[in-house]
């Protein structure tokens, strides 16, 4: 017997309290962290972490899969690739879980040989899900999803398991993309189980709370 898929809520719960377990979060508003997009703030989560703890790794896979079936639909995808570097281990368990070819995106071309972004077979009638490990503001999601559209298969859909959720615009930029974004958890989820469990001093919290609250005047009055 199968259990029944968690509710979204529950999903969300459970994956912040794992992420905490493993000590992948790090809340620091004396040195801000610095991100891909070049934006900083006081909070930084390792989801690279998480394959070395196997249960955590086999649960969240678990909802990932579950998440993607639930939201974009059972038979929606013929290929999962990861994007260079985190994405890779976690497409691969998707790819597994969804019973379906993996590949990989190089963030950029290799330089030499094949000089390729895409590795392993894409073809250009497949519909291709992207698996990240998280989202902060969706510039390399764009990035990404460029690279395989550029073998002339579909991709409209991306899948990680930490978004950000602080950056409006992220969700739009994704969408003007033509990209739907599935995600397990946020750092509401996180400080909300960070708050029940007083992972962090209050004063930590509060600071956190403050970035979550309104990012863009954070970063203004911390630069
Ligand atoms: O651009 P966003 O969609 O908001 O996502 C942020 C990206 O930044 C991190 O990767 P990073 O470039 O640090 O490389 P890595 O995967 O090689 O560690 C993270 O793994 C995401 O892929
Ligand atoms: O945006 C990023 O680069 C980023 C943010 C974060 O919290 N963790 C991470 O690994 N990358």
């Amino acid at each position: 017997m199968s259990l029944p898929y968690p509710t979204r809520e529950e999903i969300a719960r459970l994956s912040a309290r794992m992420l905490l377990e493993i000590k992948a979060v790090d809340f620091n508003a004396e040195t801000p962290f610095t991100y891909a997009s070049g934006l900083k703030g006081p909070t930084y989560v390792d989801c690279r972490r998480i394959i070395s703890f196997p249960r955590v790794r086999q649960t969240l896979m678990d909802f990932l899969a579950a998440t993607v079936m639930r939201d974009a639909g059972f038979e929606a995808f013929d290929n999962v690739a990861g994007g260079e570097t985190a994405g890779i281990p976690f497409a691969a368990m998707v790819a597994e879980r969804l019973g379906l070819p993996m590949t990989y995106v190089r963030k950029k071309p290799k330089g030499y040989g094949r000089n390729a972004r895409i590795e392993g077979v894409m073809t250009e009638d497949q519909r291709v899900l992207l698996v990240e490990d998280l989202t902060t503001d969706g510039g390399s999601k764009l990035s990404f999803v460029d690279a395989i559209r550029d073998t002339g298969a579909s991709c409209g859909h991306t899948a990680v398991i930490f978004y950000y959720g602080i950056f409006p615009e992220t969700t739009q930029r994704l969408a003007d993309h033509g990209v739907r974004l599935h995600h397990l958890c946020t750092w509401w989820d996180v400080l909300a189980e960070a708050r029940e469990q007083k992972a962090f001093d209050e004063a930590t919290l509060n600071e956190v709370q403050t970035f979550l609250s309104n990012p863009r005047a954070w970063q203004a009055a911390n630069s």
